[in-house]
């Protein structure tokens, strides 16, 4: 069977760690780390607004579904209208090669706002944990299906111990049960297959109840086109929705905040 894509990804991934590792090696990141004078602020908190989706709001230049997303794309007015239209939170690709991020976008995003910043890569080495770190994030993103579950729990674990958050991302109920057993406290669903690039908001809907509310942050991810579809996200019971493409592309960004904001989501129910 031929590689997929995200299989690409992760390959091309380990080829750029790896280099990373050269340039600058583990031991020496690790200083200066310790060095850095500011602690990261609570990215899980900002998620959770009684009664409320909470939106994440990203700045993604391109990606493999989809090519160009935006032409005329200007990094730092893209991060100053997310800050103005008060998105809850910012995530940043950063990855190159198959979304046009940078690490750079990362760090001038922390020049630019307070806002909790997650970052949006394919995590695949604790090296990138450190390097977030670095670059200013509160948060990162571990996609469960591409990491065994020794380092799942070993990530969130180091995520942790640095001040920061993980968002782990998962895509069936397996996923769910192992992002729970390597003790995830925020659940992503994607709503997109990052092998078929079909997207299907009942993704949501079917995995959400496999998580006990009550005990866990969930963000839909993906796929998420107007506020119909936050309505819909929000009676399913999401706390939180991802949105990229729809975003970039809304032509006024801190119009397209809004119309994000403000959507109720269904009451949480206790599971005694
Ligand atoms: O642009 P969209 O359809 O609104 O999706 C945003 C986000 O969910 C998507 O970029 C994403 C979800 N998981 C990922 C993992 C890696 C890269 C990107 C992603």
């Amino acid at each position: 069977m031929s590689e997929n894509i995200l299989e690409k990804i992760l390959r091309h991934k380990r080829e750029e760690v790896a280099d990373s590792r050269k340039r600058l090696p583990l031991e020496k990141l690790k200083e200066w780390v310790a060095e850095v004078p500011f602690a990261p602020v609570g990215f899980g908190p900002a998620l959770q607004h009684p009664g409320e989706v909470a939106l994440i709001a990203e700045v993604k230049r391109r990606s493999p579904s989809r090519g160009i997303i935006i032409k005329d794309f200007n990094l730092m007015e893209t991060i100053a209208a997310y800050r103005e239209a008060e998105a809850d939170a910012v995530s940043v690709l950063t990855e190159r090669e198959f979304f046009g991020g940078a690490a750079e976008y990362l760090a001038a995003a922390r020049l630019m706002t307070r806002q909790p910043l997650l970052r949006k890569d394919f995590i695949i080495d604790l090296y990138q944990i450190y390097e977030s770190r670095f670059l200013g994030a509160d948060a990162l993103l571990l996609i469960a299906g591409a990491l065994a579950d020794e380092e799942l729990g070993e990530f969130i674990e180091t995520t942790r111990a640095l001040g920061m958050e993980a968002l782990v991302e998962t895509r069936t109920p397996d996923e769910i049960e192992r992002a729970i057993a390597a003790k995830a406290s925020i659940i992503g669903i994607n709503n997109r297959d990052l092998r078929s690039f079909q997207v299907d908001l009942k993704t949501t809907r079917e995995l959400i109840g496999y998580i006990n509310k009550p005990h866990f942050t969930v963000v839909s991810e993906s796929g998420i086109k107007n506020r119909t579809d936050v309505e819909t996200l929000g009676s399913y019971g999401a706390d939180a929705i991802l949105v990229g493409e729809s975003l970039m592309t809304s032509g006024d960004l801190q119009d397209g905040v809004r119309r994000f904001k403000g959507v109720g989501k269904a009451m949480k129910v206790a599971v005694v």
